[in-house]
């Protein structure tokens, strides 16, 4: 008998959905499984891959600093997944985070390429999808004056959710069955093809709705991962009023189908105008002050997307915004000996960046 393939998750979605706090649940709740995980970022540093390991898990994590996983000018995507078959007796499932910025249909295209089909089989692409942000508008449908970002970001989102098996709604704590529905006419509307939509409370799913799938394996016509929305995890888990039309695995009723290779494009080059960069300060930061700070330049600059530590009086400030929604948090144990925030935005400008986040924030930033 031939060696089973591993099986591959692909979990992509627009930047700031909530892909590394799913994973990071997951890789809490499957224990069981020994998973390996590729984590692409776009930035100089990972911050994703940071958190993850704070984890504590037995999960293994990769980072692939190319902020456009598998993509032509990616050198280290194949040597890593070839390093994992090499150890394939100690995984059990592997799973890329394809960065906010990437197609997932790069990394898709590559596991059936002839290097990695002998060795690999997709299981399933999942799209995160930020409900809130995708209710009010921000992905497609601006509700006020359309701005020179709305088109990229529009434009990126729809090649995510087109490429993707699965649709997650993340987020969706606080927003009602109502409104559940009318995202997920949203999702169907902009992406006919997918077959499941699935609802994540506080970026939790069920392990048996996400991982060993086997959507790619055109024999097996069979779901193995029932389980209605009732039945998931979460505090706040409700049935919604219409099941039939969202019960946690609702499809299309197609078969099992292969991403066959000229059938989803993919960017090979980045659209110049995405740009990430860090800002670093040697100073002790005030957690509020610098909340408000990033959320002000959230609100007035091009910028979608805020991560990193920061020193304060308290221990190590988590900043994390996705656009002018800024989270701050102090973890009391940790350390960091200087201020490092990573910035993604579309034509932003960063000695503007630079000069208006020392004034707001008193301190000094390089
Ligand atoms: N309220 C709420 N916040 C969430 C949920 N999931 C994630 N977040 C928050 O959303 C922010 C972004 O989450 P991440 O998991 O880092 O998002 P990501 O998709 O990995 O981001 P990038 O890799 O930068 O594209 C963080 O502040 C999370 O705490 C959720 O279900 N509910």
């Amino acid at each position: 008998m031939s060696t089973p393939r591993i099986p591959v998750t692909v979990i992509t979605g627009f930047l700031g959905a909530g892909k590394t706090t799913l994973l990071s649940n997951l890789i809490r709740d499957s224990k069981q499984r020994r998973l390996a995980i590729l984590v692409n970022e776009f930035g100089e540093v990972s911050i994703d891959g940071a958190l993850l390991r704070n984890e504590g898990s037995g999960a293994e994590i990769h980072d692939l600093a190319n902020g456009l996983v598998a993509y032509d000018d990616d050198a280290d995507f194949l040597p890593t997944m070839l390093a994992l078959w090499q150890r394939r007796s100690v995984i059990d499932h592997v799973l890329i985070e394809t960065s906010g910025l990437a197609l997932p249909s790069a990394v898709m295209e590559q596991l059936q390429g002839e290097v990695l089909a002998p060795c690999f089989v997709l299981d399933a692409t999942l799209a995160v999808v930020d409900t809130p942000l995708l209710l009010d508008g921000a992905f497609g449908q601006p509700a006020g004056e359309a701005r020179s970002i709305d088109a990229p970001v529009a434009e990126l989102f729809e090649l995510q959710l087109a490429n993707a098996d699965i649709v997650v709604l993340n987020k969706i704590d606080g927003l009602d069955d109502e409104a559940l529905l009318a995202a997920e006419s949203r999702v169907r509307a902009l992406a006919p093809s997918i077959r499941f939509i699935e609802l994540a409370h506080e970026a939790r799913l069920d392990t048996r709705l996400t991982l060993g799938l086997h959507l790619h394996e055109p024999a097996n016509s069979a779901h193995r991962h029932y389980g209605p929305v009732a039945s998931m995890p979460g505090l706040t888990m409700r049935p919604l009023a219409n099941q039939g039309l969202l019960d946690g695995h609702s499809h299309s009723g197609l078969g099992a189908h292969s991403h066959g290779l000229a059938t989803h494009k993919h960017f090979h080059e980045q659209d110049p105008g995405w740009q990430s960069f860090m800002i670093r300060s040697k100073e002790q930061q005030h957690p509020d002050t610098l909340r408000d700070a990033v959320a002000a330049l959230a609100r007035s600059e091009p910028i979608l997307r805020v991560k990193g530590f920061a020193p304060c009086a308290a221990g190590r400030l988590l900043i994390q915004a996705v656009r002018s929604r800024v989270e701050a948090s102090i973890d009391p144990a940790g350390t960091a000996r200087q201020a490092q925030l990573v910035f993604i935005g579309y034509h932003p400008s960063r000695p503007r960046l630079l000069e208006r986040l020392q004034q707001l924030t008193g301190t000094a930033w390089h």
